[in-house]
């Protein structure tokens, strides 16, 4: 039997009752939106509401895209999330400065500028490789070609782009990554979440974690 546990991040939640059902599947992290542009974007004060609702032990994950540092400052002190997650072209040293351990989206949409952030993101704490071109924003529900990320890289990667409880399973046995994560593949309109998508994605993935990984896959 596998000992393996794939992480699980559920993005763009903007509902209380979202979030418990995740946190009851046992999901790992909730992420929060604070991108004007995205159909999941939250105003800061009701970020801070739900901030409140997940509980300690899971991680709450702010996204922010190409933001002044100001903002990012605010979230930080208001908001008080565990991790941001910075999907725009942010340099390394902006998203340092915010003082707290960060994520970096690499656009694997524009695979060749994305693999450079991976390069000029060595302070990051993880990568999250995603759909979205360089200028885009996520939550596209579309899928890239995995085998775009290096080998290096699967073991520490959470994979996002156009996941769902019918792909995720063959995800996470072909790429083996860290952690998974979705937005619009769990939701039954953009912001709100579809409670049996979530419990079938959960399912999925921990059913994958019970297989034998593809050949070729990273162990
Ligand atoms: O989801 C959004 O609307 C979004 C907007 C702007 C920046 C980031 C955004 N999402 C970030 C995520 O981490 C999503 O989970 C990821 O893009 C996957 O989305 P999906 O393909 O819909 O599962």
């Amino acid at each position: 039997m596998s000992a393996r546990r794939t992480r699980i991040k559920f993005c763009g939640m903007t509902r209380p009752e979202d979030i418990a059902l995740a946190v009851s599947l046992g999901v790992d992290a909730i992420g929060l939106i604070l991108v004007p542009a995205s159909p999941r974007a939250l105003d800061l004060a009701r970020a801070v509401d739900l901030r409140r609702t997940i509980p300690p032990l899971v991680t709450c994950v702010a996204l922010v895209r190409d933001a002044e540092p100001a903002f990012v400052a605010d979230v930080v002190e208001r908001l008080r999330p565990d991790l941001l997650q910075f999907h725009g072209r942010e340099p390394a040293a902006d998203c340092r400065r915010a003082g707290l351990r960060y994520l970096k989206a690499i656009p694997m949409g524009d695979p060749a500028a994305g693999l450079r952030m991976l390069d000029d993101h060595t302070s990051a704490a993880g990568y999250v490789f995603d759909s979205h071109g360089v200028d885009g924003i996520g939550g596209t529900g579309r899928v890239f070609d995995w085998n775009l990320i290096p080998a290096g890289a699967r073991r520490c990667a959470i994979l996002a782009g156009g996941l769902e409880p019918g792909n995720v399973g063959d995800a996470v046995r072909a790429v083996r990554p860290f952690a998974v994560d979705v937005s619009s593949g769990i939701e039954a309109q953009p912001g709100v979440k579809c409670p049996q998508r979530m419990r079938d994605f959960v399912a999925q993935v921990r059913g994958a974690d019970e297989s034998e990984p593809d050949q070729g896959a990273e162990q």
